[in-house]
């Protein structure tokens, strides 16, 4: 009884980590596969354990998406999780339980399960007043602001009949070509990939510049109606109609009366799924008519009248030939598997990633081990387990994976920091590798826009033009034309490319040093902070840290960068070809000091401006904006529906709340 006792508190605890890791960080440590096994043993001991009951159990509540960046809103009608299963049996239990319950004819419509974040959108006589996510169920976040640069949720819906007040509930998802651009990118910024496009948008949906959600080509799916006078009382022909308002209701959902067609529907979409530009981890069983699920009710976490059945993750089972090790232009090595080719989801597979030192010792591997490569989402495939069974009887194994020591390109003695899992090749000057790395990020569009493949790059460098990217300023005509395939046109174009890129802004250049951590938004809060080169150069941990969204360890980044005489050197080169590295005029023209020294927190809805034009006038008046209610803030410029959590802090803290006028009086 203790035992089980004990068992139940831990499995609570992982999973309320679990749920805060997912929903709040956006970045989970487990499989949800894994997750979906500790919430049904929970399940499971508590069923037969009625008098271990506690209302706090994650079984019982729904995983709560609340951060406190955004003030808080009650949902008129709870959102709800669903049941779900990885059991065709499971499926039809759930279809005998409705007809037993319902005890007359029913419908059932059977639905794609999207695997985005879930969002409700409030319309009012037509217009979207309000954007929330789902939260604890009772209470989300508002998130109008960014839910507005959404391009497929209308702003205004189309039609005379619609109900006055609307709840247009759906997903919110990452295409996967955008999830794997923006990976692409944090890749080259070297900073923590996001496991899957569920991630990446919710991650996205809770950012807190609203433009760049915009740059995120966010799309949302659409899959209940609520509301008082909904048209028809069935969910079906509601979500048809919702389609001829303007909203993105998918047209593959299907009408069923019976288990086998349900099965149909879930055996074509297996295979089907992987043809879609989105991800689905899933199909969603519903009762169609909403007078029948009003009867069968729900429970705290999920209606009675839905079930979702999941689909397994994809695996496949080969040979570990080798591991091998590349190096980024910061000087992180990543270990990379080499496998006997092998078919998944689709596509041959003969890479899969290691991440670091402290994953492969996890997995125990050795060259010549059985493997199972799952693709969860991730660019390239990961290796999620060993066969242990198969080692016992494999004459092929060989030695066990140990992390390399020396650079595979340079050849220099790598580095592991104390409290990091990655290793890097110190040798920054000196590596192939790392310079060419740092000059191709250099001329990618969104840094210095120099039109300059990769290729050329190596072939410049292996004549020995090029040794760093403020070379690229001291090419001549005559240097390029007479290299091999080259003409007098490409010559011109590539000259011409690079003179234009000596206008490109201030903060785009910050972002084409390739400093370790700054990435572009980094660089535009660091270039309106620190208006020229000088300033960032000598600016202290403290000064940097009190940047919005700089953190300790951007801050430590840059003190390294700018304390090595090589990087100073190059500034200072690039300097003299004459790159921009000050905010220009029009910025600083409109730059005052009225609000230096005061930080402010933004919480509620605003009428006159939006949240990011206020925080943006913070920032241009000299101010701080935080982000959190502490005793170092100055004001809360408060709008409607501030969060109860924030407005009970200020008044214990005595802080002075300001509305939006007095706001706009201080920097007028
Ligand atoms: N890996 C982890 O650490 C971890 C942690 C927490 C949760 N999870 C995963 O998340 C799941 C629980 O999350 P959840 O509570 O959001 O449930 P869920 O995602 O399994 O299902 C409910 C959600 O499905 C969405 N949905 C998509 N298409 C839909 C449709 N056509 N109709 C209705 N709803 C639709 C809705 O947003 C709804 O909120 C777990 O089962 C687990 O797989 C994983
Ligand atoms: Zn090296």
């Amino acid at each position: 009884m203790e035992k089980v006792k004990e068992r139940i508190e831990l499995l609570r605890k992982q999973l309320h980590e679990h749920n805060y890791n997912y929903y709040v960080l956006s970045q989970p440590v487990i499989s949800d596969f894994e997750f979906d096994k500790l919430m049904k043993e929970l399940i499971d001991l508590e069923a037969e354990h009625p008098e271990l009951h506690d209302p706090n159990s994650p079984s019982v509540r729904v995983g709560s998406d609340i951060n406190n960046n955004f003030p808080q809103v009650n949902h008129r009608y709870p959102m709800l999780s669903l049941q779900n299963t990885y059991s065709e049996g499971e499926v039809t239990d759930f279809f005998n339980r409705v007809k037993k319950g319902l005890n007359e004819p029913f419908e059932i419509v059977c639905e794609l399960k999207f695997d985005g974040t879930s969002i409700s959108l409030i319309y009012e006589k037509g217009r979207l007043v309000r954007a929330v996510t789902r939260g604890d169920g009772r209470m989300g976040d508002d998130v109008t602001d960014n839910v507005r640069t959404i391009r497929n949720i209308p702003l205004i819906l189309k039609g005379d009949n619609l109900p006055d007040y609307l709840e247009a509930r759906g997903e919110i998802l990452l295409p996967w070509s955008s999830f794997e651009q923006i990976n692409k990118e944090r890749e080259e910024q070297e900073e923590p990939l996001f496991a899957n496009p569920r991630n990446a948008a919710s991650g996205t949906l809770k950012l807190l510049d609203s433009r760049v959600v915009a740059s995120r080509r966010l799309e949302s799916y659409i899959y209940n109606i609520t509301g008082e006078d909904l048209p028809t009382d069935s969910h079906f022909e509601n979500l048809k109609l919702a389609r001829n308002w303007g909203l993105n209701v998918s047209d593959t959902m299907r009408k069923c009366k019976s288990p086998d067609e349900i099965f149909d529907f879930i055996n074509y979409w297996n295979v089907e799924r992987k043809n879609l530009p989105v991800t689905t981890d899933g199909i969603v069983i519903k009762v169609d008519s909403l007078i029948q699920q009003r009867n069968l009710g729900s429970t705290s976490k999920f209606p009675r009248w839905a079930i979702a059945y999941k689909f397994n993750a994809e695996q496949a089972i080969s040979r570990l030939e080798s591991v091998t090790y590349q190096v980024g232009r910061t000087g992180a090595v990543t270990p990379v598997a080499n496998l006997e080719p092998v078919l998944l989801s689709g596509t041959t597979v003969k890479r899969a990633s290691l991440y670091n030192e402290d994953a492969i010792k996890a997995l125990d591997l050795h060259i010549g081990d059985m493997v199972y490569v799952e693709k969860g989402g991730e660019i390239i495939p990961k290796i999620t387990a060993v066969d242990l069974e198969a080692r016992k009887e494999n004459f092929m194994i060989g030695d066990k994976v140990r992390f390399a020591t020396k650079c595979p390109d340079c050849g220099t003695t790598l580095v592991r920091n104390e409290d990091e899992a990655a290793h890097y090749c110190p040798n920054s000057e000196g590596c192939p590798t790392q310079i060419k790395g740092r000059i191709e990020h250099f001329v990618t569009r969104r840094a210095m826009n120099i039109t300059i493949g990769p290729e050329t790059i190596t072939l410049l460098y292996d004549k020995g033009l090029i040794r760093d990217a403020s070379d690229l300023y001291n090419l001549k005509f005559e240097d390029l034309v007479n290299l091999e395939r080259w003409g007098e046109t490409s010559a011109r174009n590539l000259i011409e490319s690079i003179e234009k890129s000596k206008s490109v802004p201030y903060e785009r250049v910050l972002f084409a040093l390739g400093i370790r951590y700054v990435g572009e938004t980094v660089a535009q809060k660091l270039a309106s902070a620190f208006p020229n080169i000088d300033k960032l150069i000598k600016a202290t941990i403290e000064e940097l840290t009190s940047v919005e969204e700089i953190g300790n360890r951007i801050a430590q980044s840059l003190i390294d960068y700018f304390s090595k005489p090589e990087f100073m050197q190059f500034v200072m080169r690039l300097k003299e070809h004459g790159l921009q590295f000050e905010l220009s005029e029009d910025v600083l023209a409109a730059k005052t000091e009225k609000l230096k020294g005061l930080t402010i927190v933004i919480s509620g809805t605003f009428k006159l401006h939006s949240r990011d034009e206020y925080k943006a006038m913070i920032l241009q008046n000299g101010g701080k904006n935080s982000g959190s209610v502490s005793k170092n803030t100055d004001y809360i410029l408060a709008g409607d529906n501030m969060g109860p959590a924030k407005l009970e802090k200020a008044q214990k803290q005595g802080v002075k709340i300001i509305n939006e006028e007095d706001f706009l009086k201080l920097i007028e």
